[in-house]
């Protein structure tokens, strides 16, 4: 392992530089890989990812097309725009930034969104087939992490990885790709007792709560790898993650900062969706009502 820091800017820039020579490859064949992004609402913080996910398109050469509507806009109204862009040629990705306004089922407009172009991996089929081990859209942040433990050395196999938080976009699938390369998982959410107890377990401790600074020095054993996949903002309005990353960094083998940490890797497998979905379509099959 290079250094204790976990640089993801420079993980995701290394991945990238592949993707951009497989855009250009591409594109040579007349294929332009295209990402469709929805936006509702106007929450801040969304709108800074989806700007950094626009910006990282178009620095690959991905087209990429905002679509944007007022927090108030209907389900139906959703509904028919996602059924416009599973037939849309030019989109090979679609992605609706959640979360979404509560008078919308979340659920409803995931399962709308055609598999073929799914490339946040939440569709179910996509959920189901990554259990069972068949090839699919693998959710963008857990993967990312994937790849940074890759990257940077870190043998999964036979560690104990405790993953803190079990949402459908992160802790769940995290604890399910760490079992596909042999780990021994354990999950903590709110519920759990004694989380210091489990945490200390932890080989490799994976951390997405929402929470700022949950997780301190005595929190980890010494040597362990930890991933902080939280964005939360200090009382400065500072961003910061779920770790707090100077009180742990003395104790800890390897770990990710926030900023600069998981964030750029989960943009960086979302371009990767979308350019593994492009080269599939011609092969994409259409979509049976
Ligand atoms: N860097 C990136 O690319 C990304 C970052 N994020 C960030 O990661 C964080 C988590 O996101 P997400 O998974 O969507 O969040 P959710 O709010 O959907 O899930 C949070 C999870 O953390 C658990 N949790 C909350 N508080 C505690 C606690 N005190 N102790 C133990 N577990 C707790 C919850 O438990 P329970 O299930 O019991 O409620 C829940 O399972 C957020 O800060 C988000 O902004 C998210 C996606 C991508
Ligand atoms: N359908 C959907 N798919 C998502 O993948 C999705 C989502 N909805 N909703 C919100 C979460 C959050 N998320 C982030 C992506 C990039 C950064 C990122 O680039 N972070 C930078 C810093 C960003 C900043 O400066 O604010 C970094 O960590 O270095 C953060 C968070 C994707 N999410």
């Amino acid at each position: 392992m290079s250094g204790k820091l976990i640089n993801g800017k420079e993980i995701g820039g290394k991945i990238r530089e592949t993707i951009q020579q497989e855009v250009n490859d591409l594109k040579s064949e007349g294929i332009t890989p295209g990402l469709a992004v929805i936006l509702v609402g106007d929450d801040s913080a969304s709108h800074t990812y989806v700007a950094n996910k626009q910006k990282a398109c178009s620095e690959l050469g991905i087209y990429s097309r905002l679509i944007q509507f007022e927090a108030e806009i209907s389900e139906d109204t959703l509904l028919s725009q996602i059924e416009q862009l599973n037939t849309d040629s030019a989109i090979d990705g679609i992605l609706v930034q959640l979360p979404l306004p509560k008078h919308i089922n979340e659920q409803k407009i995931i399962d709308a969104i055609s598999p073929y172009k799914d490339v946040d991996g939440f569709h179910p089929i996509n959920v189901g087939k990554m259990l069972i081990g068949e090839p699919s859209f693998q959710p963008c942040t857990p993967s990312g992490i994937m790849k940074l433990l890759e990257y940077s050395n870190v043998d999964v196999a036979g560690k104990h990885a405790v993953v803190v938080g079990r949402s459908n976009i992160v802790g769940i699938p995290m604890g399910q790709l760490l079992l596909k390369k042999d780990a021994t998982v354990t999950y903590c959410h709110s519920k759990t007792q004694d989380l210091s107890a489990i945490t200390k377990q932890a080989d490799i401790l994976v951390v997405a709560t929402g929470r700022a600074k949950l997780i301190g020095k005595e929190d980890v054993k010494d040597g362990a790898v930890v991933i902080d996949v939280g964005m939360n903002r200090d009382i400065h309005g500072k961003l910061c993650g779920d770790v707090d990353f100077d009180a742990v960094f003395e104790k800890v083998s390897a770990i990710t900062p926030v900023p600069g940490g998981v964030g750029p890797m989960t943009i960086t497998m979302l371009l990767y969706n979308t350019l593994q979905s492009a080269k599939k379509k011609s092969s994409r099959q259409p979509l049976v009502k």
